[in-house]
């Protein structure tokens, strides 16, 4: 029997969700299938004169809610078929967030911490020079995810503005301030989450001071776990791509920052503040009150959902847990606040940076936070009450409210033809 992909799993959570729904099937068959999937061979110098080539992606997966959004990954091991997977759940997630955007995501195979800092720009710029002519302010709009960041991000704006022969900050979100980025993209997507966690404290009946454990130590769980240890809570166990941590006494988080802020992982602290050297396997198994998976896709899986011990899973990765982990989860009592909705913080201040950048009027970062903590509340409560009133998990209900979205504004535009731009 062939083995079920990464897509066939997301379309799994599709299929939970149109149940609960009475949705025309032309609809579920539109979301199925990815809109244009653009593969190419980006071909760069390298700083000892010789050529590589690199395969890199761009899909738009569905436009049927406004221009394609969602970052550009570079990673060894991506595939198409990841970033047809990671546009689809980009559709899903600006729709739960009522965004007016459909969903997209890009990807380079390679691993950049194998290139210089001058390798790195050229390749950045070689990926915009082969898509410029599918990304846009209005049609598609990149931003940063796993490996890429905002220099990156300020080097393939500068790369779109040479090609169109105008500045045209509003075509990739998450640059640098002094390019057009906005205040509080930085650590968005985990204040997002942080905020969604605050709100639903009360129902979910979390401890005041809980024990929180972070597989992938980047961006999104830095700031989660720099947002929680400022508010008191214990961090216990962290990882990266190289280790993992633990103290029962609560980590230093200022010294893993420190760490990581001078190119080392954070294994690099153990010994130091009672820190210990855990296996990266075993992160996940700790005793703590909430996981934080902002690493990678299946990362927690049939073979080890049921050491789970946190009473609540926050997915700031996309596609963290497999749907065979999900009913391990489920059957054990751990609620998942799901990636479409709990890392979707990213996305929203990536919306903000672009309203800013089209109207040309910048906001300060108290009325970014106030924005973000507003939509975050209300999406975050609306798809609580749905779980509720149909007895899902939080997962199968953002699909939901999300899905009921999609299907209005596919019906709206019409399904005799499907392609709308
Ligand atoms: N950056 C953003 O705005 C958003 C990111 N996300 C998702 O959050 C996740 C993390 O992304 P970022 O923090 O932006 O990436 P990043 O590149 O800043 O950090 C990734 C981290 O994961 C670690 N890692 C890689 N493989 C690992 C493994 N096998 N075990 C443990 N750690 C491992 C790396 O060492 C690094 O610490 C991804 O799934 C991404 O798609 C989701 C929404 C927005
Ligand atoms: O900020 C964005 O536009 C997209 C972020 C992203 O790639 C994600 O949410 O997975």
């Amino acid at each position: 029997m062939a083995e079920h992909t990464l897509l066939d799993d997301a379309l799994i959570r599709l299929d939970e969700a149109a149940a609960h729904l009475s949705i025309d099937p032309d609809v579920i068959e539109k979301l199925k299938f990815a809109r244009e999937t653009t593969k190419v061979r980006l071909m760069i110098r390298m700083d000892d004169g010789s050529r590589k080539s690199f395969l890199a992606w761009r899909c738009r997966y569905d436009d049927t809610r406004g221009p394609t959004k969602g970052g550009i990954r570079f990673h060894p091991a991506s595939t198409a078929e990841e970033v047809e997977t990671l546009a689809f759940w980009m559709t899903f997630k600006c729709a739960v967030m009522n965004l007016p955007y459909g969903g997209g995501k890009g990807a380079v195979q390679v691993d950049p911490r194998t290139l210089s800092k001058a390798e790195l720009e050229r390749l950045s710029r070689a990926y915009i020079q082969a898509f410029a002519r599918i990304i846009g302010p209005d049609r598609d709009i990149p931003a940063p995810d796993v490996y890429t960041n905002s220099m990156i991000m300020g080097w393939m704006a500068d790369e779109y503005a040479q090609i169109v022969g105008q500045h045209e900050p509003a075509v990739i979100t998450g640059k640098p301030i002094s390019l057009g980025g906005s205040l509080g993209r930085g650590d968005a997507t985990a204040r997002g989450g942080y905020y969604l966690v605050r709100h639903l404290s009360s129902d979910l009946e979390l401890v005041q001071t809980m024990r929180v454990a972070i597989q992938g130590f980047g961006n999104a769980g830095q700031n989660i776990g720099r947002l929680l240890a400022a508010d008191g809570h214990k961090i216990v166990a962290v990882s990266d791509s190289e280790g993992a941590v633990y103290s029962g006494a609560g980590l230093h988080v200022d010294l893993l920052l420190d760490a990581k802020a001078n190119g080392k992982p954070v294994s690099s602290t153990v010994g130091t503040s009672g820190h210990e050297k855990i296996g990266p396997d075993e992160l996940v198994a700790v005793d703590c009150d909430l996981l934080v998976p902002a690493a990678l896709e299946n990362m927690i899986h049939d073979g080890n959902a049921a050491s789970v011990k946190a009473k609540l899973v926050l997915e700031l990765a996309n596609g963290p847990v497999t749907p065979e982990a999900d009913e391990i989860l489920a059957r054990q009592g751990t609620v998942v606040l799901p990636d479409i909705l709990a890392n979707a913080g990213g996305v929203t201040v990536s919306y903000f940076e672009w309203v800013q950048n089209r109207q040309g009027f910048y906001w300060p970062l108290e009325d970014i936070h106030d924005r973000l903590k507003t939509i975050m509340e209300r999406e975050g409560r609306e798809v609580w009450n749905v779980s509720r009133e149909k007895q899902v998990t939080m997962r199968t209900a953002a699909y939901v409210h999300a899905l009921g979205r999609l299907a209005e504004a596919i019906e709206a535009h019409g399904t005799q033809s499907f392609f709308t731009s």
